[in-house]
């Protein structure tokens, strides 16, 4: 109990800047309530009149108008309280919603990386729709489904205590069957939560691969993954169908229980005289069904103990650790160096092992090595989007940790191997969200050697990516991501050299745009490229997560065993190549 009274403090903390709308929708909803008793009343004096031979023409209107206008004021307070619901409800999310995207903004990737997927696009879509269920329809009908039965109960008690509180009996034995319902299937409702985090998960990978199912001429089936995560899903909400089942059958039928017993106790009383007809005729339509307004209660019941869980899982995301604090004044000196730096993804295999190095100001630095020798991984410590176990990293002597982490970011361009485009115009594609001008991207995009590929689009920088016309190239895409780096124009400069090769021509224009990018920045490089990596001015050998040579081109290749071989590799590949650009990694 008291876990679910700190999660709605929680939901209810996060609705409170619509809270007028969802109380004054509990408002109406307890008004709606009430009204229930009207007809209820109404039969009463009804049957009352008929037995004591007053009903009149008269009577007869009143009394239909009453009931008729009651239900009319029932129905409208009703809508007017899911209205004013679900405006505070979709209020609330969209709040909800923008929180978390801002708290994921800040997070360090590593944190948000520790979560899968699938997981993460149920939390942003299905979890946070679950709290509409709650704040738009759970909050005033669950106050109008109780309200209308207690005031019935009220009135029946005033009409005749006994057989009031007789009307009651179904009541304990259907909640027990309602309370053994949530019991057997709470953990099988936590256990569908990780199962449709899988099947988000396997769906989000189903469709990235795609390409690849369709070029094996692979089905969905051969998809076992998915398959098996949907299959899973399909089994779990069996099992609870079939928990549930009995259990609400049974909560059914004993709710409408109360004729039964009624019809002897109430009978017998009438019959010895000890009430009047009207009184006997009232609690056999009356005390009989009135509970039966509560029925609707089951189903929010069994959406409640989700919506629960939807707040955990928010509140998870909501939770994630960002940097905090930290200078505001980035050094003057961009020189990177890391002391005795230890680090691992997962807390067990080590993939940096007292790594020492410093990437000189204003220089390039490439790294170079064997694939998942940690090259990448370095990449990302500099940027925080992990922290090391052990050791530092410094930038102008100033640990990276004691700096701003967005202050940190704003004097890092990184140009990755993956590049990311959006659904949206070229030019929003190269501002990301910051404000240049045509001018300013156009002049980017110049020094990048892309402009006059933009330039041929049909709107030019207008054009919308992802159409028949802009699908950019492998090449095409890192010039944009490079025309990103330019107009960032920070300090440092890292760069995940793609891997895969790409024709003369656009190897050229990337080579020409780098060069031009390079200019009076620190870089550190993960070169794939021997002809990027022997122009550097400092090249890192990097094996199996250690150091294992510092030097220049000339010095390394007689000095260091692997960086020999790939020279002599590249030599001998030299002789069937066509171009410069030819990859040399292992
Ligand atoms: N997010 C992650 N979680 C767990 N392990 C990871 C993660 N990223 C990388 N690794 C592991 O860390 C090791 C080093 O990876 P890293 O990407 O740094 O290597 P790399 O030298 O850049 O490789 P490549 O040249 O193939 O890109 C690999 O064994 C990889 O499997």
């Amino acid at each position: 109990m008291k876990e679910i009274n700190r999660r709605l403090k929680i939901l209810l903390n996060w609705a409170k800047e619509d809270k007028k709308y969802i109380y004054l929708s509990i408002l109406l909803g307890f008004l709606a309530g009430l009204l229930i008793m009207v007809p209820y009343m109404g039969i009463y004096n009804l049957i009352n009149t008929i037995y004591t031979g007053t009903l009149t023409k008269d009577i007869l209107l009143k009394l239909s108008i009453s009931v008729s206008v009651s239900i009319l004021v029932r129905y409208t307070l009703f809508t007017i309280a899911e209205i004013l619901s679900h405006k505070g409800a979709y209020n609330t999310l969209f709040k909800i919603r923008k929180k978390l995207i801002s708290h994921m903004s800040e997070v360090p990737l590593g944190e948000l990386n520790s979560k899968n997927r699938g997981e993460i696009k149920k939390i942003l879509n299905e979890d946070i729709e679950k709290l509409e269920l709650f704040l738009a329809h759970h909050l005033p009908e669950v106050v109008m489904y109780l309200t209308g039965p207690l005031a019935v109960f009220v009135y029946l008690f005033n009409v005749n205590m006994g057989l009031a509180l007789i009307t009651l009996i179904p009541l304990p034995i259907a909640f027990y069957f309602q309370v053994k319902m949530f019991k057997d299937t709470g953990n099988y409702i936590l256990e569908i939560n990780d199962v449709s985090n899988n099947l988000n998960s396997t769906m989000i990978e189903y469709i990235t691969g795609m390409r690849l199912i369709k070029s094996y001429n692979m089905t969905s089936s051969s998809f076992s993954k998915y398959k098996e995560a949907c299959h899973e899903k399909s089994r779990l909400w069996k099992k609870i169908s079939s928990i549930m089942g009995p259990n609400f059958a049974s909560f059914t039928i004993f709710i409408e229980f109360g004729l039964l017993i009624l019809i002897p106790i109430a009978g017998t009383l009438f019959l010895k005289e000890v009430i009047s007809p009207s009184i006997f005729i009232l609690f056999l339509l009356v005390g009989s069904l009135y509970l039966t307004e509560i029925r609707p209660l089951l189903e929010i019941g069994g959406h409640f103990s989700q919506v629960l869980s939807s707040v955990d899982k928010i509140e998870e995301i909501l939770n994630l650790e960002v940097f905090v604090g930290g200078s505001n004044n980035f050094p003057q000196n961009n020189t990177i160096e890391f002391n005795k730096v230890n680090f691992s993804y997962t807390g067990e295999e080590k993939i940096l092992k007292n790594i020492n190095i410093s990437i000189n100001e204003g220089q390039r630095t490439a790294i170079v090595g064997p694939s998942g020798s940690g090259k990448s991984t370095i990449l990302g410590l500099v940027a925080r989007f992990y922290d090391v176990d052990s050791g530092e990293i410094l930038i102008g002597k100033e640990n990276i940790k004691s700096i701003d982490y967005t202050t940190l970011l704003e004097n890092i361009a990184i140009v990755f191997q993956k590049n990311f485009l959006t659904k949206e115009s070229v030019f929003k594609n190269i501002t990301m969200g910051k404000d240049y001008t045509l001018e300013e991207v156009r002049e980017a995009c110049k020094k990048a050697q892309i402009d006059d590929v933009i330039m041929k689009l049909p709107d030019q920088y207008d054009t919308l990516v992802g159409g028949h016309d802009t699908r950019f190239s492998g090449g095409e895409q890192q010039r944009i991501s490079i025309a990103r780096a330019f107009l960032k124009d920070a300090p440092i400069l890292i760069l995940d050299e793609a891997t895969s090769n790409t024709d003369p021509e656009n190897q050229e224009k990337i080579n020409i745009a780098l060069n031009n990018l390079f200019i009076g920045k620190t870089v550190i490089i993960v070169a794939h490229r021997l002809s990027t990596i022997v122009d550097c001015d400092k090249i890192i050998v990097l094996e199996n997560g250690e150091v294992t040579g510092v030097g220049k081109h000339h010095e390394l290749i007689s000095k260091n065993k692997y960086y020999s071989q790939v020279w002599d590799k590249y030599k001998l590949s030299r002789d069937f190549s066509y171009g410069k650009g030819d990859i040399v990694e292992e």
